[in-house]
């Protein structure tokens, strides 16, 4: 499903992330690492959001040589999102819809499953850290992606709505699409039977177990 080839990412801090190769299969895989070990650095540069040397590579898809066609594959939850504060969450979902080819009746389910209620009209200056969290997750389900990339999906958002994810994640891995996750949460694990984990540590990534 996924390969990497050449990753190389440095800052001009200092922190670099590098490994020759990655190859993952079909289904869901497992990122962790401590705190700042790289983990949002790889999940932006394989969403296409910042710039890397190497490439990826999604379905025979590149996102170097063919940036706009991997995009339209790739869907991207940030773990903290921030977005205009000026805009509704119903705006933002009719712009990302758009671009995604995402219908109502997939929007409505989306906001049910996370249970946004009315909230969707307000503007998202008014938004709680769980409430943008959530708006990040809708954006991210929207379409019909090959991937979709959750980084930390369950911090901040209430325990009812952690429930509702993992089925929502249950479902769509059996609709065929693939997942990269990482997450913070002590029993995170036990959430899904992941294909891979994978550990990022010491500025490189390992396969813990497949
Ligand atoms: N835009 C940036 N410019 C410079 N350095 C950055 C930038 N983004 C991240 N870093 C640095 O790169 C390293 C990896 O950060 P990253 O956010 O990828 O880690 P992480 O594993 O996702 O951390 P956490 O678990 O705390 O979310 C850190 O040392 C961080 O300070």
């Amino acid at each position: 499903m996924l390969e990497i080839q050449h990753f190389r990412k440095t800052y001009l801090t200092g922190f670099q992330l590098e490994f020759n190769s990655l190859h993952l299969s079909k289904g869901i895989h497992l990122i962790k690492g401590e705190n700042g070990s790289g983990k949002s650095t790889l999940l932006k540069a394989i969403a296409g959001i910042h710039g890397f040397e190497g490439d990826v590579v999604l379905n025979g898809l590149s996102l170097k040589k063919e940036p706009i066609a991997f995009r339209k594959l790739v869907n991207y939850s940030e773990a903290e999102p921030l977005f205009p504060e000026f805009l509704t969450m119903d705006e933002l979902i009719a712009f990302v819809a758009k671009t995604k080819k995402a219908d109502i009746s997939q929007i409505n389910s989306l906001k049910e499953i996370l249970g946004i209620g009315d909230f969707s009209q307000n503007s998202i200056s008014t938004y709680s850290s769980g409430m943008l969290k959530k708006t990040g997750l809708i954006l991210a389900f929207l379409g019909n992606p090959s991937l979709i990339i959750l980084d930390e999906p369950y911090t901040t958002i209430d325990v009812g709505s952690q429930k509702r994810l993992t089925e929502l994640v249950n479902r769509e891995l059996k609709n065929g699409v693939n997942f990269l996750l990482t997450s913070h949460i002590a029993d995170f694990e036990e959430f899904f039977t992941y294909d891979s984990i994978l550990n990022i540590a010491d500025g490189t990534l390992v396969h813990c177990h497949e």
